[in-house]
């Protein structure tokens, strides 16, 4: 079925019409009503849904979206889980299931599409990566602390079910780099780090003060190879395949001996459904880390090498990206979410990573030929 945008794209807002918050500018007995939409904690501190049936991804059109759209449609319907950014999406995306275009910081359009659409799960993706954060301050400030101060609002007062994904860059120069635990030092020095742990804390505030069932992982560095990273510390172990497969050569941005925690995209994916979806009772904390496969730029091209060509080059070029990862972890410890919920990656070495990465790509592009 295809979906159209323009009937689901909130086109204006007539609704609501701002009412002067100065008492002067009221008559007397004058009654100020947020818009019919507008909630404010309809239910009592403890109540959580048992399920999710309807479900809003923000920053859909990112890394992980459509393949987290693509997992969760399967198991909810195509209906009812609606993809949203503020991007427009192409025409493929449109043809698999609803689209709604929405701004992060737009809180009063992302209330109406809840309402309208009886949302009652929401993933929260919109982010501005830590380079590209780096880069641009004032972006990664608005996007990553105010559009997560807007969603995790709005999920209280709708009592939606939240998930939102943390980072290993949560972490920071202080914390222990080798299999880091869920509990321990969070000192960030990039901007995105400091967002993600502000994001944690309101998160599991609002869960302990108003019952929210609020959900987060730290994911360490995503790598997939049909869709493009989106600007962060970890994009090198994606690019250097395309590069490998297009020229033989990459010049890799961090040193060749810079250890970070990584995951396949596939794994991600499956294992963010499923803590999504899993039981709250499963659950003893809000946020887990959770971890796959540790290795260097030196030992991913040691094995694209081996893999691909002997002929492959690789030039280093460390540059600011190089501090931000000299900051975070190179393994996590993720035994909580192994036993809680029974987090499972299945791609866990350097080789089963290659050779996935090489079929998928080169598959891909025998598509676009
Ligand atoms: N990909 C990884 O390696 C990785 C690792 C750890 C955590 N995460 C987290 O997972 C989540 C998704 O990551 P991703 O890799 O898909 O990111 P991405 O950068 O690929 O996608 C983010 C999306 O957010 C959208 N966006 C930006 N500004 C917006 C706004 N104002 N309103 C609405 N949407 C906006 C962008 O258009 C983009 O499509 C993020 O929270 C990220 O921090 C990702
Ligand atoms: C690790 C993660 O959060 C993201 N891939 C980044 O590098 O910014």
């Amino acid at each position: 079925m295809l979906y159209e945008l323009s009937k689901l794209r909130i086109l204006k807002f007539p609704i609501h019409r701002s009412i002067p918050f100065s008492s002067n500018a009221l008559s007397p007995g004058t009654e100020i009503r947020p818009p019919f939409y507008v909630s404010k904690n309809l239910f009592s501190t403890t109540r959580q849904q048992q399920t999710v049936n309807r479900v809003l991804i923000t920053g859909g059109l990112g890394q992980l979206g459509r393949g987290i759209a693509s997992s969760l449609r399967s198991k909810l319907g195509d209906s009812n889980v609606f993809l949203s950014d503020i991007k427009d999406p192409d025409s493929e995306t449109l043809k698999q299931g609803p689209f709604v275009r929405l701004d992060i910081i737009d809180k009063e359009s992302i209330e109406k599409t809840v309402f309208e659409n009886k949302i009652d799960g929401v993933i929260h993706l919109s982010a501005i990566l830590s380079a590209l954060g780096e880069k641009h301050p004032q972006k990664a400030i608005e996007v990553n602390i105010r559009g997560a101060e807007n969603i995790l609002d709005i999920a209280k007062n709708h009592n939606l079910r939240i998930f939102i994904p943390s980072s290993m860059g949560a972490f920071g120069p202080s914390t222990v780099k080798d299999s880091t635990p869920d509990l321990t030092i969070m000192r960030p020095n990039t901007l995105y780090g400091i967002a993600k742990v502000y994001m944690e804390l309101m998160g599991e505030y609002y869960n302990q003060k108003n019952g929210l069932d609020f959900r987060s992982l730290r994911y360490p560095g995503i790598i997939s190879g049909d869709t493009p990273p989106g600007g962060g510390t970890t994009d090198y172990a994606v690019d250097i395949f395309h590069a490998a497969i297009e020229k033989n050569q990459y010049t890799c941005f961090l040193k060749k001996d810079t250890y970070l925690a990584m995951m396949y995209v596939d794994d991600c994916i499956s294992e963010t459904i499923k803590f999504f979806l899993a039981p709250r009772e499963q659950l003893s904390q809000c946020v887990y880390n959770v971890d796959a496969i540790s290795f260097s730029p030196e030992e991913l091209s040691n094995e694209i090498k081996k893999q691909w060509s002997p002929e492959f080059e690789i030039s280093y070029k460390p540059d600011y990206r190089q501090k931000i990862a000299d900051t975070w972890p190179r393994s996590m410890c993720d035994s909580k979410a192994r036993s809680d919920w029974n987090f499972y990656p299945k791609l866990t070495s350097t080789s089963s990573l290659v050779s996935k990465m090489l079929s998928v790509i080169k598959r891909r592009n025998e598509y676009e030929k």
